[in-house]
């Protein structure tokens, strides 16, 4: 990482025990202590309901850390060390009592960060009791998990109940998609590249397509998952946030708040999904048995914990255009979804063929060129570009070939970090060019909420699709009435 100097830091953890303090926050920051970036004197309050000495939270965490990290990445003595940083406090967050004890814990001349690893109904009841103990400042920094909410007025419940105890600039809200190095490149690739900023318009490109696929079913979140269901927990985030990267004018500068007013504005700039344009231009699935890896895995109401009946969409595939110059009649398709045949995401920019042809009336339909933007895995790039096949024989016959940027074959590169890795440096650095602001989380919610309220209104069930399959038809047919396909690498 660049720019490596270190702040020293008070981190306090709120929901230490769960899923994701366990699984991504404290590998991460154990990544960036074996990194450098951890300052000496930095330390880690863990804070949950759970019943635990502090001796027992070291010894677990670090079995955990051996368990998650790469074993060439895992130091054994680093790994005590960076333990011996972590104190724990066991708190029932709803009660004022207890919380006096994070005041004695600090340290007043370090930067004091507050993650917000709970339940998001939980992120106003912490705010008003860390006010009462007086125990943030106005250099507070507050980092908050999605989903804020889960529609449009519940999300402004969370933010108010946030902005009542801290100013914007506090506020981190993570989107961990942001953190992806894979994604931050979009900037670099459209704004650093004078080829691309050139063409990057209704002018030059015909449509776009994003597609965010995951193999794996809904492994023990059932509960959670069936209340949200892919729209809510993919599109109104991740999604949305590649979309205004790819859609996006050219900010100012880097700096967050020129970055995020673009971002604002491609989202004003969505078309609405009114309901007669629905059966056109949204596809909600849900999958049924079939396989995963070659192994048969079952169907999404027969995973554990499910209930009966449940309408719950585990695929979203959309039409989005954007009213605005830049995409006037450029449609971008959009497709998200668990148990499909493979991990993978990826963004294809289809750019219009040259205005007048004069090859082979046969090869027509090579002639558009694509860049493919591979996300994950794979990280990279490829510009499919038509050349002259070779031979004698061949004439001026042509053939698409990719111009080839494998990440780590290119560059030598010791190791991607993981989103949260990025995302947690950047708080402590105090940037938040990575996080989303207050009003780019609602606009998403109001266009994501019409969607919702349409498929409530026609009370139509998601269409099914088999695991281990591309979702349901209906979204091939989407494409397809346009006279395009879904990319597959030939
Ligand atoms: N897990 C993941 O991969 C992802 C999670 N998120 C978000 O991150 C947040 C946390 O998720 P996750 O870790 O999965 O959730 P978990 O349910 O696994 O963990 C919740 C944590 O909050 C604590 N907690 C809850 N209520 C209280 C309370 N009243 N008092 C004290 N402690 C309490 C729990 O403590 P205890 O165990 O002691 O009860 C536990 O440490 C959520 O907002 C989620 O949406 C976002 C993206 C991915
Ligand atoms: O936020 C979430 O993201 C994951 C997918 O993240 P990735 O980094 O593995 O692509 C998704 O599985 C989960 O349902 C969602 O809450």
């Amino acid at each position: 990482m660049a720019d490596s100097v270190q702040t020293s830091c008070d981190l306090m953890v709120f929901g230490a025990s769960g899923d994701l303090a366990q699984r991504k926050l404290f590998p991460a920051l154990y990544q960036l202590d074996r990194a450098g970036l951890l300052a000496r004197d930095s330390r880690i309050l863990a804070i949950a309901r759970t019943e635990a000495s502090e001796q027992e939270i070291r010894v677990r965490l670090k079995e955990r850390l051996q368990e998650l990290i790469k074993p060439d990445e895992f130091d054994d003595a680093l790994a005590t060390t960076f333990v011996q940083r972590m104190n724990y406090l066991q708190l029932d967050f709803t009660q004022t009592e207890g919380y006096s004890a994070l005041n004695e814990w600090r340290a007043q001349n370090n930067q004091l960060i507050v993650y917000m690893a709970t339940p998001p109904a939980m992120y106003g009841v912490i705010a008003r009791n860390l006010r009462a103990q007086s125990c943030c400042t106005e250099r507070t920094r507050v980092v908050v998990e999605k989903p804020i909410g889960h529609d449009l007025d519940s999300s402004k419940v969370i933010n108010d109940e946030l902005a009542e105890v801290y100013r914007e600039s506090q506020l981190f809200r993570i989107d961990h998609y942001l953190g992806k190095e894979t994604v931050q490149n979009l900037i670099a690739l459209r704004f650093a590249n004078n080829l691309f900023a050139s063409q990057w318009d209704q002018n030059h490109i015909s449509h776009v397509e994003i597609t965010v696929a995951e193999s794996m079913g809904i492994e023990g979140r059932w509960g959670y998952f069936d209340k949200a269901g892919q729209l809510r927990d993919m599109i109104q985030s991740h999604l949305l946030q590649l979309l205004c990267l790819i859609a996006m004018d050219p900010p100012a500068d880097l700096s967050a708040d020129s970055i995020r007013d673009e971002k604002v504005k491609v989202l004003k700039a969505l078309k609405r999904i009114t309901p007669d344009v629905m059966e056109q231009t949204v596809v909600r699935g849900q999958y049924t048995a079939g396989t995963s890896d070659g192994q048969p895995v079952p169907g999404y109401l027969q995973e554990e914990g499910a209930i009966k009946g449940s309408e719950t969409e585990t695929f979203v595939a959309l039409k989005v255009e954007i009213d605005n110059w830049r995409w006037s009649g450029v449609p971008f398709y959009i497709r998200t979804g668990k148990r499909m045949p493979e991990k993978m995401s990826q963004i294809i920019i289809h750019f219009k063929p040259a205005p007048h042809y004069i090859f082979d009336p046969d090869q027509k339909h090579l002639a558009n060129n694509k860049l493919i933007i591979r996300l994950q895995p794979d990280e990279g790039m490829a510009l499919k570009i038509l050349t002259k096949d070779q031979g004698l024989d061949k004439g001026m016959r042509l053939r698409q070939g990719p111009l080839e940027l494998t990440f780590s074959e290119t560059f030598d590169t010791e190791r991607i970090p993981d989103a949260y890795e990025r995302l947690l440096w950047e708080v402590m650095r105090g940037s938040q060019y990575l996080f989303v602001r207050r009003d780019e989380v609602e606009h998403a919610w109001r266009w994501v909420d019409q969607i919702i309220r349409n498929w409530h209104d026609s009370g139509e069930p998601p269409k099914r699709y088999a695991a281990g399959t591309w979702g349901p038809v209906a979204s091939i047919a989407m494409i397809t009435r346009d006279g395009r396909s879904w990319y597959e690498d030939a």
